[in-house]
């Protein structure tokens, strides 16, 4: 393990443990890289909901900024929760000053229980100043349909609002389809900037234990850039990584629990990820 690659996550901590920070950790763990955090904000949660959210103050972000970016050779990074548009333009101003490559940004808006971990006014700095150093921006359904000011409704309107989500200046982006509508599949639509797509279709597992499944879908395609993987074959692994996250549920918590993140190794992915053309 003499070269182990290391990423960073700039994101909130879930006292729960199934999203933020704590989801993002134990995937990069199960995949083989070396963790580093930037936490953005604290928040009181657990699988019934969340009842408080304390953000970090500038200085407090910028300093572990610089603690990573003066010591550690970042492979790939991605951010989560980012709530302010301070800590958003901390982020890009890091993100810049240490040259980081490979940048995943999980435009986390609301939380799965309805709280809101991104603060209305901060959605322009999120797209003016991080946005355009996306590698890959991976929002969900309603997240696309805030960043492009669009209805999603099937494939069409989707391929819409990516392409102006890609105006930003994302390289590429992904629509996940959790929110979506199909009770059978779920589907993860791909575009990049070059006109290369790529959906992946799973099958819908119906559990409520899918708390954090963007998280981790994030950190998994975060760990597979750092490690040289191709775009589209990390992409892939996420999706398989998710997969079985989601269909091995360890049933913790009385409310919306967490997915499994030992299941990808443990279980394995029975090829349930299909390529739709
Ligand atoms: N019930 C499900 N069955 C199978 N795959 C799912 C299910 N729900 C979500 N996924 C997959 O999980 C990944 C994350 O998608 P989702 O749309 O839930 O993101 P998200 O809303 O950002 O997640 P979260 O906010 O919970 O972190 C995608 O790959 C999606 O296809
Ligand atoms: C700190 C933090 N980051 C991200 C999420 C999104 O996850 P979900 O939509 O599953 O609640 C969360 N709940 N908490």
């Amino acid at each position: 393990m003499g070269n182990i690659k290391q990423v960073l996550t700039i994101a909130g901590s879930d006292s729960g443990g199934g999203a933020g920070i704590q989801a993002d950790i134990k995937t990069f763990q199960e995949l083989g890289v070396y963790s580093t955090s930037v936490i953005t904000a604290v928040t009181a949660q657990n699988t019934l909901g969340l009842t408080g959210i304390y953000p970090m103050d500038r200085t407090a972000v910028e300093k572990q900024l610089k603690a990573i970016g003066t010591d550690f050779q970042i492979s790939a990074l991605k951010t989560g929760m980012l709530f302010n548009a301070d800590i958003i333009e901390e982020a890009a101003r890091g993100i810049k000053k240490y040259g980081w490559q490979n940048v995943i940004v999980d435009p986390v808006m609301i939380a799965k229980g309805g709280a809101s971990l991104l603060q209305q006014e901060a959605v322009d700095a999120l797209m003016n100043c991080l946005l355009r150093l996306a590698t890959v921006v991976t929002p969900n359904i309603p997240e696309a349909e805030v960043l492009s000011g669009l209805e999603i409704h099937d494939s069409v309107s989707r391929l819409r609002a990516a392409k102006w989500i890609l105006a930003t200046g994302a390289e590429a982006v992904v629509i996940k389809g959790g929110h979506g509508t199909d009770t059978n599949f779920t589907e993860d639509f791909y575009l990049h900037r070059n006109g290369d797509t790529l959906t992946m279709r799973s099958p819908r597992i119906h559990t409520n234990h899918t708390h954090g499944t963007g998280c981790t879908f994030s950190a998994a395609l975060t760990a597979e850039l750092a490690k040289g993987n191709p775009l589209q074959k990390s992409l892939y692994t996420a999706k398989q990584f998710i997969q079985a996250a989601i269909s091995h549920p360890l049933n913790i918590g009385a409310g919306h629990g967490p997915t499994n993140h030992a299941a990808y190794h443990k279980f394995g992915t029975k090829e349930e990820v299909q390529l739709v053309q």
